[in-house]
């Protein structure tokens, strides 16, 4: 019996998987996991897991690739049993450019479109591909499928997605794109359980994880959000700069002479929380430091969250919901406190007692906007999109950028 979805998502440091049988129109949760630490202590985690026992073991002591960690899942799908069973794989695909705004087929003709993305997602992109590659051989009698981060906030209006370029470069691809739209497609529609139709009305929703950013959507969709036509912009994140005056890649360039090279190392992998601090990219290794530089990090970061939330608030003329999402969102909540204090003048009120407790609403009966704090789940956001999946293979130009 060919029943099962199985997802798989990811990222410079981790491999998330899950594993869904089709019920119908839901998806059930057979088993979800991770490899996580790949550049360090690799672990591989297993935890929900109907029926099926928990795992938590270390996968090596050295860094591991991404082939090693694949490696890791494939034994647990098969200790599992599952292996037979999967007849889709989802990938949770970070750059679908112009063309993939919907879950697309990956053939031979998508995944060269793809590939011409990588320069605008280096440090996720060439994974994601590489991931979909190793299903591919594991997995040879399954279609493989992918989900676009992108995809979501494709229902912007032109203003939120244009820059101050001459228009040749808009028209050749040159826009915002915008990220975290499974995380973000998943939020609207737990919105849209708790709130009916209206999804929250004009909200916010931040997501802080390793990579982090902003949405304002009205209504469950997307309207603005702070990262753009690459996984640069905005705020700043575990090892990303965040929003930067392009005068200081010109400067870096000219008067520096950094190479192309050497500034993709520098603003994705050697910059914010780990360069502002020295210390680490590791948001719960600052909150325990006494250095005064990883407290200064922990600063920036509030600071430049509270400020995006103004500019997205007025590009909404005012604010009903905020929520929080991802491994910062869901589990620090000093970082919320902190936030929803800079913030307070848009009429939010934190409940110390929930915010330390972390269930849903975290707002006081005060406060003029609902905060909330709801777990991120990439992996349910592929099987929704999979499961509405019909056709073999939707049109695409496949152009890449120009
Ligand atoms: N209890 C916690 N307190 C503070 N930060 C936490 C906590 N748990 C996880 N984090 C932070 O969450 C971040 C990772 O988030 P996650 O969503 O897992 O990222 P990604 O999927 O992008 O790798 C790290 O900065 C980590 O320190
Ligand atoms: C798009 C992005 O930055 O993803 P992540 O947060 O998983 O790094
Ligand atoms: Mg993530």
């Amino acid at each position: 019996m060919t029943d099962a979805i199985l997802v798989l998502n990811g990222g410079s440091s981790s491999l998330k998987f899950a594993v869904f049988e089709r019920h119908g129109e839901l998806p059930l949760l057979l088993l979800r996991g991770n490899v996580s630490s790949l550049g360090q202590q690799p672990r591989l985690r297993v935890d929900a897991a109907a029926g099926r026992s928990k795992i938590d073991r270390s996968l090596d002591e050295a860094p591991i690739g991404m082939g090693k960690a694949f490696a890791g899942v494939a034994s647990v799908l098969a200790e599992n049993d599952l292996l037979r069973r999967i007849d889709r794989v989802g990938h949770r695909i970070v750059h679908g450019g112009r063309d993939f705004t919907e879950a697309t087929l990956l053939d031979e003709r998508t995944l060269k479109a793809l590939r011409l993305l990588e320069p605008l997602a280096p440090i996720h992109q060439r994974i994601n591909l590489e991931i979909v590659a190793l299903a591919a051989e594991l997995l040879p009698q399954a279609l493989q499928i992918g989900c676009f981060d992108t995809a979501f906030h494709s229902t912007r209006p032109e203003l939120a997605k244009i820059y101050g370029l001459p228009r040749a470069m808009t028209e050749a691809g040159i826009v915002s794109y915008g990220f975290h739209g499974l995380s973000y497609s998943h939020i609207a529609a737990k919105l849209h359980d708790r709130y009916g139709a209206g999804a929250g009305g004009r909200t916010i929703v931040a997501h802080l994880g390793s990579g982090a950013s902003l949405c304002a959507m009205d209504a469950g969709r997307s309207v603005a959000t702070t990262m753009g036509f690459s996984t640069l912009d905005g705020l700043v994140m575990s090892t990303r700069c965040g929003a930067l005056d392009p005068g200081v890649i010109l400067h870096l360039l000219r008067e520096r002479r950094l190479s192309g090279d050497e500034l993709v190392t520098l603003l994705y992998e050697q910059s914010g929380l780990l360069g502002v601090s020295g210390v680490s990219g590791d948001m719960r290794t600052l909150i325990a430091s006494d250095d005064p530089a990883a407290a200064e990090a922990v600063d920036l970061f509030v600071y430049r969250i509270g400020r995006e939330i103004g500019s997205l608030a007025a590009a909404m003329g005012g604010l009903d919901t905020l929520v929080f999402t991802a491994g910062i969102g869901e589990n620090a909540p000093l970082v919320r406190e902190r936030i929803c204090v800079a913030a307070a003048w848009l009429g939010i009120g934190l409940d110390e007692e929930r915010n330390q407790e972390g269930g849903e609403l975290v707002s006081n009966a005060t406060s003029r906007v609902d905060v909330l704090v709801i777990p991120a789940d990439e992996e349910g956001a592929v099987a929704a999109e999979m499961l509405v999946f019909r056709s073999a293979a939707p049109p695409s130009t496949g152009e890449g950028l120009r």
